[in-house]
């Protein structure tokens, strides 16, 4: 699968959004990837995620666990998971910072592939790998459905991708006027309060 068949699930879904986002980190960018729009089908995540699973696989070979980032993460966390069948666990947030909660456990030793849905300056990676390791955990590479920063977001680990964008993403006092004209959404979670 490569980044135009990704586009494709996404457009077919309607989660190819344009408009004026804040995204997680702050920036502030012209495209939002919906992936909720894409992952709520079974069939369009299994896809993505098979095809993720089997590129993780012929990169660093096989790995014996899966972590992911809530919320994003998740469900394509999950079902990449499945396809490499090994245990899927995701850390969450507590008092800001990614732990692993629910009993989650990494047993010594293990290797893990961090999987998250989408990167932007890769912020969120980091923060979940260095949790990861807090907990003990062997990161041996992240993996994502779509990269939006054209490769140029460094987590600190080999990063596979199934789709890489460029997609501009602008800090809130240099906004080009026809971006700052439109009202600003906030889609993601990491600015909800608890
Ligand atoms: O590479 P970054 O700059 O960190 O941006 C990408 C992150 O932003 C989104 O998560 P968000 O924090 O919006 O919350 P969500 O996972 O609940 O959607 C997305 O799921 C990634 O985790
Ligand atoms: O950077 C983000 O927060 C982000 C960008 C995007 O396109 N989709 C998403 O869910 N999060
Ligand atoms: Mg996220």
């Amino acid at each position: 699968m490569n980044t135009e068949d990704v586009l494709n699930e996404f457009r077919a879904a309607g989660a190819l959004r344009e408009g004026h986002f804040v995204l997680s980190s702050g920036l502030h960018s012209p495209v939002f990837l919906q992936k909720n729009l894409v992952f709520m089908h079974a069939d369009r995540c299994e896809r993505l995620c098979k095809a993720l699973a089997e590129k993780i696989v012929a990169t660093v070979g096989t790995v014996d666990v899966a972590i992911s980032p809530a919320v994003g993460g998740i469900i394509p966390g999950y079902e990449t998971a499945r396809h490499l069948k090994v245990a899927s666990l995701y850390v969450e947030r507590e008092g800001g910072a990614f732990k692993l909660r629910r009993g989650f456990q990494i047993e010594p030793g293990q290797k893990v592939v961090m999987v998250e849905d989408i990167v932007t300056t890769g912020l969120s990676s980091r923060e979940c790998i260095a949790a990861i390791k807090e907990a003990g955990g062997d990161v041996v590479a992240a993996a994502c459905i779509v990269d939006r920063s054209g490769g140029r977001a460094d987590v600190g680990v080999p990063l596979i991708a199934l789709a890489t964008l460029d997609v501009p993403a602008y800090h809130a006092d240099e906004l080009p006027a026809d971006l700052a004209a439109i009202p600003v959404q906030d889609p993601g979670s990491r600015r909800l309060s608890k």
